[in-house]
């Protein structure tokens, strides 16, 4: 074969790889390299179309919520001067404030008013003393004790938000919560950047696709299947551009026709140093390569670069390399074009229940199980077989447990980091 980048070969003993960067340092590398998208394509949505898009605007509150100071409880609003210290002490009812039909007047001493939930509190007024705790007496009054405190079950206005504040940021992913806030502050419509376009294809003479039959040899591809989901998941307009062969020309093609329309190009399979592997080759002559190999298993042979305005990401072929990799490489990736905060994906840890085997030299993505025990306690399983062709360990997974480069064999009731699927998958 010709042209093949080197390749140090790891021993038997450990995955030791030179050439292969740590994760964290390839993940710089990506960070470094992005640069969010401008907002000249940013588009108006009505507020319900907005969910999961990111914010192109600054949004800054045009008004205090709650509006005006209001009552958190049913009962009587009143002057706090007019508690008893002791004993207790009569008021006379001279009006009503519901929410939505505030009372006009003014509460002056020994009177009070009838108000509901989320009532305007009535000038005058700067308690409310819950009607449970206030005994009715006949002609319109009532008598109160000493339980309550001034300023008792007053909301005051702008408690939530206040006018002129910073109510979400732009880069900000709007959420369901967000929804309701922007909402709450009358917007009708969000500016938000475009979604992300994102071409994938499988590569691979062995694949055919689902609802084909199946040669000797043949598989199906399932990458796609997966790319897609996760694609989906994060709110990208996807190009699905098929499964294409271990033919230098045709991905030459399919990488040309491909990067004037897309952020990013993600292709799975042949970035490895096989005879038939030919991505990585081709994408190094017609783009800039930014690195090549990870010190990470599954996934080493991952690719990254840049062909024309499209980044590129070469991802190995092995199914589960696939959902490693774009879980510690794609996303960040994603969140860094898109202009939200690149946050490392949260991990806990958890004490393992299982042996797990690993050699040093990579860091490692093993499939777990995470679970409490009966005090409480977070545990970690393996998911049985870890091979990266294994997809049956992500399916029964809810989380990676993370073993770093240096770790070697894991033995039950040792402490694990892990990372639960949680916003990643
Ligand atoms: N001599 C060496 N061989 C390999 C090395 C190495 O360092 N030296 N690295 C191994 C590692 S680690 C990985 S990961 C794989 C990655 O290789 P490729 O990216 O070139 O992937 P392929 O060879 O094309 O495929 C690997 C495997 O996955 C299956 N596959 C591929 N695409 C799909 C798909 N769309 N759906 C389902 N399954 C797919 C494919 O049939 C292979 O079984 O290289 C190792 N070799
Ligand atoms: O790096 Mo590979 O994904 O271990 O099989």
């Amino acid at each position: 074969m010709t042209n093949r980048l080197p390749l140090t070969a790891p021993s038997c003993s450990d995955d030791h790889d030179p050439e292969a960067l740590h994760v964290e340092t390839a993940q710089q590398r990506i960070i470094a390299a992005i640069t969010p998208l401008s907002d000249t394509e940013a588009e108006y949505l009505p507020l319900r179309e907005s969910l999961d898009r990111v914010l192109a605007d600054t949004v800054v509150a045009s008004m205090d919520v709650p509006p005006s100071p209001n009552s958190a409880m049913d009962g009587y609003g009143l002057l706090g001067t007019d508690l008893p210290v002791q004993g207790s002490r009569e008021l006379r009812v001279i009006g009503s404030s519901y929410a939505g039909h505030p009372f006009p007047g003014r509460v002056t001493a020994g009177e009070c008013v009838r108000i509901m939930t989320g009532a305007v509190i009535p000038a005058g007024v700067d308690t409310v003393v819950a009607q449970e705790h206030v005994q009715l007496l006949e002609a319109e009054r009532i008598c109160i004790d000493g339980r309550s405190k001034t300023g008792d079950n007053v909301r005051r206005a702008g408690e939530d938000i206040s006018q002129g504040q910073t109510l979400l940021a732009a880069g900000h992913r709007i959420g369901t919560a967000d929804l309701g806030l922007l909402a709450s502050v009358g917007m009708t419509e969000v500016r938000v950047q475009r979604r992300l376009r994102v071409a994938f294809f499988s590569t691979g003479d062995e694949l055919r696709g689902v609802g084909e039959s199946l040669a000797p040899g043949q598989i199906y591809d399932s990458n796609r299947y997966t790319l897609y989901g996760m694609l989906m998941r994060q709110h990208c307009q996807i190009s699905d551009l098929g499964s294409v062969p271990d033919d230098p020309a045709a991905l030459r093609s399919t990488l040309l026709a491909a990067a004037p329309h897309h952020d990013l190009i993600i292709a799975t399979g042949g970035v490895s140093v096989g005879d038939a592997d030919h991505v990585r080759r081709v994408f190094a002559e017609l783009g800039e390569l930014n690195f090549w190999k990870v010190a990470m298993k599954p996934g080493r042979p991952l690719t990254f670069g840049r062909l024309q305005q499209a980044w590129f990401f070469g991802l190995p072929g092995n199914p589960v390399a696939v959902m490693v990799s774009f879980c510690q490489f794609v996303l960040p990736a994603l969140q860094q074009l898109a202009g939200t905060a690149t946050t490392p994906p949260l991990t806990v840890k958890a004490t393992s229940t299982s042996v797990l085997k690993k050699r040093p030299g990579r860091t490692e993505y093993q499939r777990g199980i995470l679970s409490y025990d009966s005090a409480g306690n977070l545990l970690v399983s393996k998911t049985g077989e870890q091979g990266s062709g294994i997809l049956s360990s992500m399916s029964k997974a809810n989380c990676f447990i993370v073993l770093s480069i240096e770790q070697t064999r894991i033995e039950p009731g040792q402490i694990v980091t892990v990372q639960p699927f949680a916003g990643l998958l």
